[in-house]
């Protein structure tokens, strides 16, 4: 039999996540790979092969600025160059560890580079769509210097349930090596406006779809 050893990062992310739907790793990434995709990411041009991103999806696609304003460019696994090759193999050791253990049957995966520039923002928003229900998690892998500050803007605010009822805002800064994830059917969330230039890498871990897609 092949052999299992237990990850405590990867862990931590499932507790989380059966408890809260959502989980804040500052170590999913090794620095070392947090700096390769950093440094790449901001080496492209965002203007070479990054597009306005649309809300909906490929069958009710719309730009609309007052609702979302960053730039995206959709990575190709297929064709992936080496240091997307880094950023696949973690991730997709980490698909067959919630598969294993969690039996979460993920089943694809899709990921985008984005860039939000000064005065862009996401308004509150859920991830999966009306007309497809396959994604399952959300995760955001941030790539900005690691003393981002508070008045540079572009927080992740995710809004949680409090037990009574009432909801609760949690500001997460998209400091370098930070990695978000929640449950993308359930978590409304939002990227305050920026005041800075703000990269990442935004994917969903998507299964198979249960309303006949
Ligand atoms: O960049 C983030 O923090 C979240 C982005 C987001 O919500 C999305 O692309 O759907
Ligand atoms: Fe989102």
């Amino acid at each position: 039999m092949e052999e299992f050893t237990l990850n405590p990062i990867y862990e931590k992310i499932i507790d989380d996540i059966s408890e809260n739907k959502f989980s804040i790793s500052d170590n999913f990434f090794s620095t070392e790979e947090t700096t390769l995709l950093r440094n790449y990411v901001i080496e492209q041009n965002t203007e070479d092969g990054f597009h306005q991103a649309a809300i909906g999806n490929s069958q009710n696609e719309k730009i609309v600025k007052s609702i979302r304003g960053d730039k995206i460019k959709w990575i190709d696994e297929a064709n992936k160059n080496d240091v997307e090759e880094v950023f696949f193999k973690k991730v997709n050791d980490f698909i067959s560890y919630l598969n294993r253990t969690c039996y979460m049957g993920i089943e694809e995966s899709e990921f985008h580079y984005a860039a939000y520039t000064e005065g862009t923002f996401y308004q509150r928003h859920v991830d999966a769509f009306k007309n497809d229900d396959r994604r399952t998690l959300s995760m955001v892998f941030y790539l900005n210097d690691e003393d981002w500050k508070d008045e540079y803007g572009g927080q992740l605010a995710l809004y949680l349930p409090n037990e009574d009822g009432s909801e609760r805002e949690l500001n997460i800064l998209p400091v370098a090596g930070r990695m978000a994830i929640f449950d993308s059917k359930t978590i409304p969330h939002e990227v305050k406006k920026v005041k800075q230039t703000r990269y990442s890498i935004t994917g969903w871990l998507k299964t198979r779809a249960k309303n006949g897609f």
